[in-house]
């Protein structure tokens, strides 16, 4: 979101995300809605701007949905489609923490938020395997293929989303490769300009002298969600612990920085009416380096709930004293080490989900290879050999 600070760029729904397509609740997408008042809202932020601008929509949703693309190209043949991606399963731990501490119903498990990643995976990766094995006779490189896997995939926001290949797939079959900047977090938390230059030229922005500060701050983080606190990236984050955000540097912003959080892939595309961008993005940044999950397997994972709880504590009263609604106070339920998982039980998910996401991560090697992507971090290779 520092690229809605350009001001060539404008997002096309007052937030962060309009949720047009497909909403932020866990519905099956049809990408019903009708287009005229999207295009409505378009055409608003260009008569607002009251110049040329590139106008997007910046959500985690469009990805991995597999109507969107279509409606997208409907929108815009020229869109220009940024997808920003994470290790999968540092995602897919990001993605069950924020769910557990804001005490949003996990797939498969009704309102039970008592349960570990651990037990998560344990429950879940059959019932996803069990779908993917029924969807076997089916070629995947068919239409109907494709589309049977995305829907093993998409009814488990936690686990399914991290399928990176199949929903990029998808959105292949509708976009020219130029039309798709495949980016990775773990360059955005270690190289955020250059990260944003790539998009700028990838979306034809010029480029924008960017507040630095906040260029390197994280927004959204499990320290503290929500848009009123932020720490430093991980770029520049002072080494005071696993906790890649220092505790004692979480800052307040107002309401009205939202619009400058990073962290979400954006998309911008050309000027005519029918040019409103879209975004796809998979969720979250590692590390630099080392996943997330494997510095838990290390034993750090007492001193990393302690760090975040104190982060926690600082951030929502800083957030209260600000007068900031409750819902942008930060993370709401607490969340400790035996619910982010521990010892044997953890490293054997680890094991799962690497085995699990495999063959579709060797799917983005290939495409990387290949020039369709750009190259994918070097200890994804390792990881997912
Ligand atoms: N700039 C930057 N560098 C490194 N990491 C970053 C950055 N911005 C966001 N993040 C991490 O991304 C996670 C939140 O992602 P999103 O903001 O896309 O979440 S959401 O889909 O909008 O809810 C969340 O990950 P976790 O903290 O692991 O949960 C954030 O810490």
């Amino acid at each position: 979101m520092n690229l809605a600070t350009n001001p060539a760029v404008r997002t096309v729904s007052d937030r962060k995300e309009s949720f047009w397509f497909n909403g932020d609740r866990f519905i099956v997408p049809t990408c019903s809605n009708p287009l005229d008042p999207y295009l409505a809202m378009a055409n608003r932020q260009r008569t607002a701007a009251g110049r040329p601008v590139l106008v997007g929509d910046w959500t985690a949703t469009h990805f991995s949905c597999p109507c969107c693309p279509e409606v997208l190209r409907r929108l815009n043949p020229d869109l220009k489609v940024i997808v920003m991606l994470r290790d999968p399963i540092d995602r897919a731990r990001s993605r069950f923490i924020e769910q557990i501490r804001m005490q949003r119903p996990l797939p498969g498990h009704g309102n039970n938020t008592q349960v570990s990643f651990p037990a998560y995976v344990a429950r879940q990766l059959p019932v996803i395997e069990y779908c993917l094995q029924r969807a076997e006779p089916y070629a995947p490189d068919t239409p109907l293929g494709l589309m049977l896997r995305m829907q093993c995939h998409m009814w488990d926001h936690v686990l399914g989303y991290s399928v990176y290949d199949a929903f990029l797939a998808n959105y292949f079959s509708y976009f020219p490769d130029k039309q798709i900047l495949v980016s990775y977090m773990e360059e955005l938390a270690r190289e955020p300009m250059a990260v944003l230059r790539r998009i700028e030229a990838h979306i034809g922005a010029p480029p924008h002298e960017y507040d630095a500060s906040r260029v390197s701050t994280i927004y959204n983080s499990r320290i503290c969600y929500g848009w009123s606190c932020a720490g430093p990236s991980r770029s520049n984050a002072s080494a005071s612990g696993p906790s890649a955000t220092a505790p004692g540097s979480v800052t307040n912003t107002t309401a009205a920085d939202a619009a400058g959080a990073a962290g979400t892939a954006a998309a911008a595309s050309g000027q005519a009416s029918t040019d409103t961008a879209a975004t796809a993005s998979a969720q979250g940044a590692a590390g630099q380096g080392q996943s997330q999950a494997q510095a838990l397997a290390q034993g750090q994972v007492q001193a990393q709930a302690q760090a975040q709880a104190q982060a926690q504590a600082q951030a929502q009263a800083q957030a209260q004293a600000q007068g900031a609604p409750a819902s942008d106070r930060g993370l709401l339920v607490g969340v400790g080490a035996e619910v982010e998982g521990t010892g044997a039980a953890m490293d054997a998910a680890i094991q799962r989900l690497r085995a699990f996401y495999r063959p579709s991560m060797q799917q983005l090697f290939a495409w990387a290879d290949q020039g369709r992507i750009a190259q994918v971090p070097p200890a994804w290779r390792a990881a997912y050999a």
